[in-house]
């Protein structure tokens, strides 16, 4: 339960897996008075009533701005910019308008640009949460437990909306914090863009090998975990690496140098310098490991 006793009129425009979830994770916390819901696909409304993620479905992005002291954008994020525009130049009894998009620069330069009056109230939000399902039936009040969610307000944005999403996540179970937009967008190509970029592509080699039916006969865990993330939304993903395409190439190439490091190092028989890369990457996997079996047993 949240310590703040006021309960909040929530809005969602987008309600697959990370709308859902937060609609979930808001009521079970009762922050959410109501929520409703306006998605481009009338049938995810049905569902999500059925679900009892929602308590309504509005029938516009403008009907749902009249009653909604919380509007959260959290659909695809090359759909984003038209519907942050409408939220926010329509914005009826919204006190703050934020969204879920897994890149902030080109958004938050769109919603500077044209609509920079309304722009005080928009705070822009990343849950650093998720999984490769999609869709309301995945919604899980628990995702974003013990996550972090990071915000990238500027020194415009209105601190009443900046404290409501911090309240609104805080309520979700999140950790949050602030950052620079473009430091978010750095970060993401190198932690989520990069990988899920090398899980596809890995994926996608093997699948054009000759001997790609006993690749997958004998693949075991280790391709499994590494591979996961390939079995996200490809147009989801489609839309991010273009969302940061400077970033991610940034990441891409500083990655193939280091992979080009190792070619060498393999070819030249070096097993020093292999052992030596491995050494250094093992020490940090296992104190990131541990950093999470802290995070996720509570303790941190
Ligand atoms: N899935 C993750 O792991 C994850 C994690 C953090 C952030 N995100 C970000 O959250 C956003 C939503 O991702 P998701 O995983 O919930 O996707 P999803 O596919 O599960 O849900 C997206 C929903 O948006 C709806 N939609 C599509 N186009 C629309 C439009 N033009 N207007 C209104 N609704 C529209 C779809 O019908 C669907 O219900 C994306 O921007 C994504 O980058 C995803
Ligand atoms: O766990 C997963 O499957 C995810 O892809 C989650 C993940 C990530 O890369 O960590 C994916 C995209 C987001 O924007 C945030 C989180």
């Amino acid at each position: 339960m949240v310590s703040d006793p006021r309960r909040y009129a929530i809005g969602f425009v987008g309600l697959g897996l990370i709308g859902g979830s937060l609609a979930l994770a808001l009521k079970k916390a009762g922050f959410a008075s109501s929520v409703i819901a306006w998605d481009s696909d009338p049938s995810v409304l049905e569902r999500a009533a059925h679900l009892g993620v929602i308590d309504a479905a509005a029938h516009s992005v403008s009907a749902l701005m009249q009653s909604v002291e919380i509007a959260v954008l959290a659909c695809p994020t090359q759909a984003c910019e038209p519907l942050i525009l409408d939220m926010l130049n329509d914005s009826g009894s919204a006190i703050c308008v934020t969204d879920v998009a897994s890149v902030k620069g080109e958004l938050y330069r769109a919603v500077v640009d044209a609509a920079p009056k309304s722009a005080a109230i928009y705070v822009p939000g990343h849950p650093i949460a998720g999984s490769e399902r999609s869709g309301v039936a995945a919604a899980d009040a628990a995702l974003f437990e013990r996550h972090r969610v990071i915000l990238t307000p500027d020194s415009n944005t209105d601190p009443l909306a900046l404290g409501l999403v911090q309240k609104l996540w805080a309520a979700a179970g999140a950790t949050v914090q602030c950052m620079d937009v473009l430091e978010h967008d750095q970060l993401l190509a190198a932690t989520s863009h990069l990988p899920h970029v090398l899980a596809y592509a890995l994926v996608d080699a093997l699948a054009q090998s000759p001997i790609r039916e006993d690749i997958f006969r004998f693949a075991a865990g280790g391709f499994r975990d590494f591979t996961r993330i390939a079995s996200s939304d490809p147009v989801m993903w489609r839309d991010i690496a273009l969302a940061n395409r400077d970033a991610l190439l940034a990441a891409m190439d500083d990655f193939c140098t280091r992979l080009e490091a190792l070619r060498s190092s393999i070819a030249a028989r070096d097993g020093a310098a292999l052992e030596s890369t491995f050494r250094s990457a093992k020490t940090v996997r296992d104190e990131f490991a541990r950093d999470l079996a802290l995070r996720d047993s509570g303790s941190s």
